[in-house]
């Protein structure tokens, strides 16, 4: 909670602005109805029209003063409202591109969405709501019992009767409908990730025509929110009337008791009348901050959620003294690494040692799930090792800032990630001011020209949201050719060759041994032919090495590489292929 207080902070000059004008706001509606009070006992009652003229003046600049106030008020709250929001908003969309993959998996996409949008959007509204009414009620509160006391001692019991239910109303509704606002959130959470999962996974339910069992699904989800919030809101609902109840019944008894009084000539007719609004004052802000003890929780459960994620501690984190790479060539070197997945029992790598020389090409192959992902995923430090090291040019990557190692190397993930905009957008993501020239030649490294030659507007061509537009091996390409525009020193390809045809797949190979040849290229591969002409080959086994060497060494030497080998090709092939 404390972290998301912090981005008031900036609010307060705003906030105290607004209590000066709220407190301006309350003493025009508090004079009042002394004012109304006075015309009835010494204009009214007496004939007097100038009385009435010169009191009734007052009372309409009063009430200018009063509009004044609150439009000031209101306007400084919403500012203050809104703009805490955008910056908690902004800390969050921060605070999330930081996340490492580990923290990422301890928040669903749905929830982090909720909470960015949904619960930030709550806590504007109770923000302003707070500015507004809590600041407002107190003032108001005790300037109207003080002035009703001096009204009259003798009614004021008609008000504490009333205060009385009122309590009694609020505290069943708070400890009814209270617990359910943390409910109400988790199952918009659910509905937000059944969503999205529909929505991505739209074909797949077609395909195996589940459209029913994810309508249920649905359905059960939706029915779900729609139970608490009906609870929630009946609740509210059977409230309102009943305050309003009790309102009018309080005015009667006033009323009542007051005309007693006015009989007796102990109360003038406007002093009741007056007597009568400030009840009503004592009893609106009673209301109010009641109504403020059931908002603030509900916003309290936003407030922890979203305080959750901003005081999330990302466990890759830059050295307090970062070390710089001096003239960095992109050597990476593996010593003696081990790694298990955060919450994993058992280690997915094991002893994993060899190093990657610039000018050269490692590939990393072996069965799935052997470990070649998450091999290549220590190097940008998407995890940290947990034993050994992983080195770039002989200095530990742990040592130096995560935007200079990333700023070192291009990387192409397995599955294709495009961002809705333009093919140039996209290249423009791995170098901002990337020219026309060098996005056209990393295209054409990338075998990706061919067809965004054959697109109207060529670069310029819109990518729709998460490129759906474009094929699966066309994605693959432009992947590539965005890291290739970065001209880093190191190339990570993650399976990034598996939706290329064997003709383009082999082009592409040779491209980039002639374009980027002299840096260091990391290939994981599951097809033999991708890495049959690297210079040296990571054969992977259930989280080891079970070998190291060039083709023709491993086919001598290493029992697992050459097992894949000969899934996938014969003994000829094999030759054919090196030749
Ligand atoms: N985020 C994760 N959390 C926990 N375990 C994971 C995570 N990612 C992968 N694993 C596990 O680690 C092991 C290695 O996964 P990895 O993705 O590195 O394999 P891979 O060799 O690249 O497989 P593939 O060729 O199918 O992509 C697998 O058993 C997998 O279940």
């Amino acid at each position: 909670m404390r972290t998301v207080f912090k981005y008031y902070k900036s609010y307060i000059p705003l906030i105290v602005g607004i209590l000066a004008f709220l407190f301006g706001q309350a003493m025009c509606e508090l004079a009042l109805p002394g004012y109304m009070s006075d015309i009835i006992n010494n204009g009214i009652v007496k004939g007097d029209m100038d009385y009435i003229w010169k009191i009734g003046m007052i009372m309409i600049l009063v009430s200018c003063g009063s509009v004044v106030c609150s439009i000031v008020s209101s306007y400084l709250s919403a500012r203050t409202a809104a703009g805490s929001a955008r910056k908690i908003r902004g800390a969050l969309f921060d605070k999330v591109t930081d996340f490492s993959a580990a923290e990422l998996s301890e928040f669903s996409t749905a929830s982090l969405i909720t909470r960015s949008t949904n619960d930030v959007q709550m806590v504007q509204q109770t923000t302003v709501m707070t500015l507004r009414l809590a600041c407002f009620a107190p003032i108001m509160g005790i300037g109207a019992v003080i002035k009703a006391l001096r009204t009259s001692v003798s009614l004021s019991w008609t008000v504490g009767v009333a205060l009385a239910v009122i309590v009694v109303i609020m505290l069943m509704s708070f400890f009814l409908v209270l617990p359910k606002f943390k409910v109400l959130q988790e199952k918009l959470d659910r509905i937000n990730l059944i969503m999205k999962e529909r929505l991505t996974g739209l074909l797949v339910i077609r395909a195996f025509t589940t459209e029913k069992t994810e309508e249920r699904r649905f359905d059960d989800a939706n029915e779900e929110l729609k139970k608490i919030n009906m609870f929630v809101n009946r609740a509210m609902s059977f409230m309102m009337p009943a305050l309003m109840f009790v309102m009018n019944g309080v005015s009667i008894l006033i009323i009542w008791a007051g005309a007693h009084l006015v009989d007796s000539q102990s109360l003038m007719i406007g002093d009741m009348l007056a007597y009568l609004q400030y009840a009503m004052h004592v009893i609106m802000s009673f209301l109010y901050i009641t109504m403020m003890f059931i908002m603030l929780p509900r916003a309290a459960v936003s407030m922890q959620r979203i305080g959750k994620v901003l005081d999330v501690e990302p466990r890759i984190e830059d050295p307090a003294e970062p070390k710089t790479l001096q003239q960095p060539k992109g050597e990476i070197c593996f010593d003696h690494v081990s790694f298990a997945y955060p919450d994993a029992d058992e280690k997915t790598l094991d002893d994993i040692s060899f190093t990657a020389k610039p000018g050269q090409t490692t590939a990393i192959i072996g069965s799935t799930g052997s470990g070649k992902s998450t091999v290549l995923n220590l190097i940008p430090r998407f995890y940290d090792v947990t034993e050994g090291a992983v080195k770039m040019d002989g200095v530990d990557i742990r040592d130096i800032t995560q935007e200079e190692l990333r700023e070192r190397i291009g990387y192409v993930p397995q599955k294709g990630v495009l961002f809705s905009g333009t093919i140039a957008s996209n290249l423009q993501y791995g170098k901002e001011d990337a020219t026309c020239d060098e996005m056209i030649e990393a295209a054409e490294t990338a075998q990706a020209m061919e067809f965004i030659k054959t697109k109207e507007h060529g670069l310029d061509e819109e990518v729709a949201q998460g490129g759906t537009n474009v094929s699966g091996g066309q994605k693959q390409r432009l992947s590539i050719a965005r890291a290739l525009v970065k001209k880093a020193n190191v190339y990570l390809f993650d399976d990034s060759f598996s939706a290329l045809d064997f003709k383009t797949d082999q082009a592409l190979r040779k491209a980039l041994k002639e374009k980027v040849g002299d840096s260091t290229i990391i290939i994981v591969a599951q097809r033999i032919n991708t890495v049959l002409d690297a210079d040296q080959i990571v054969v992977m086994d259930e989280g080891h090495m079970a070998g190291i060497g060039t083709h023709e060494e491993l086919m001598k030497s290493c029992e697992v590489y050459k097992e894949i080998a000969l899934s996938q090709l014969s003994e000829e092939e094999l030759e054919r292929g090196r030749k």
